[in-house]
């Protein structure tokens, strides 16, 4: 596995101050590159406002759309259009309205199964990557986005699931979620999320606090093994950081 950089904890007052953060940092990385930008994006409910905020003309006129491909880190196994899909929402929320639709990618879930599907996402990763096995040296994505759940999950990488140990698969099925809602999903798996010159996640409010305290701590959880090969940002508001974060 690819050699992990630098982590840190910022704290922001509240979640309008947590997307505009991470609005901040994902525009700066696009713009640093002067190419093409490839963004993994979380499910989940904690980047709405971020995605929102993405599409009003502060950021819409500071991200050149052209060069900027979106990808999602995991996917529910239902339909692009039923409100499940985590891609819907990101959809929804800004790229429908900002990006150009070749430029979105994702995970297609019309096949027979979750594992056809995430076969395919990963030779779409592959063929937009331009190799088959991933180099330390060219990260595949710019930023990967990523939340955490109260079992300490992160995109469908549940606690003592086997996809949580995958080391040569780039996405992977998940036969059935033990949280709500049910369903089959699809997953990055860990190598290939830690690709990327930023993994940002993005947590607030207090119930989400008592699980950061034990990620936070090293607790050995998916969330935890979670790490870029460059640099590693938990983005909190202050009701979602842990006491010994506070001053
Ligand atoms: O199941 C999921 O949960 C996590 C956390 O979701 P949130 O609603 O607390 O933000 C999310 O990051 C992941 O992508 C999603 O599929």
């Amino acid at each position: 596995m690819a050699k992990t950089g630098q982590t840190s904890v910022i704290a922001v007052s509240d979640p309008a101050a947590l997307a505009k953060a991470a609005a901040d940092r994902i525009t700066a990385r696009i713009v640093a590159n002067g190419g093409r930008v490839a963004i993994c994006m979380s499910g989940g409910s904690s980047p709405k406002q971020l995605f929102e905020l993405l599409a009003t003309d502060t950021y819409r006129s500071r991200i050149p759309w052209d060069r900027v491909h979106w990808f999602i880190g995991d996917e529910r196994f239902v339909p692009a259009d039923n409100p499940l899909n985590n891609m819907r929402m990101a959809r929804q929320a800004f790229l429908d309205k900002c990006a150009p639709p070749a430029n979105v990618h994702p995970i297609l879930t019309d096949t027979a199964d979750a594992e056809e599907a995430a076969r395919r996402y990963e030779s779409e990763l592959k063929s937009f990557y331009g190799a088959d096995r991933l180099d330390s040296t060219r990260p595949l994505f710019d930023v990967v986005l990523l939340g955490v759940g109260p079992d300490g999950h992160t995109a469908s990488l549940f606690p003592e699931y086997p996809a949580v140990e995958e080391t040569q698969r780039w996405v992977i099925e998940v036969p059935k979620a033990h949280v709500e809602p049910f369903v089959p999903r699809v997953t990055l798996t860990l190598p290939t999320l830690a690709s990327c010159r930023e993994m940002m996640f993005e947590a607030s409010g207090a119930g989400k606090r008592a699980i950061l305290t034990r990620v936070l701590d090293g607790e050995d959880m998916p969330a935890t093994r979670a790490r870029s090969q460059g640099e590693t940002v938990w983005l909190l508001d202050k009701a979602a950081l842990p006491e010994n974060f506070r001053a």
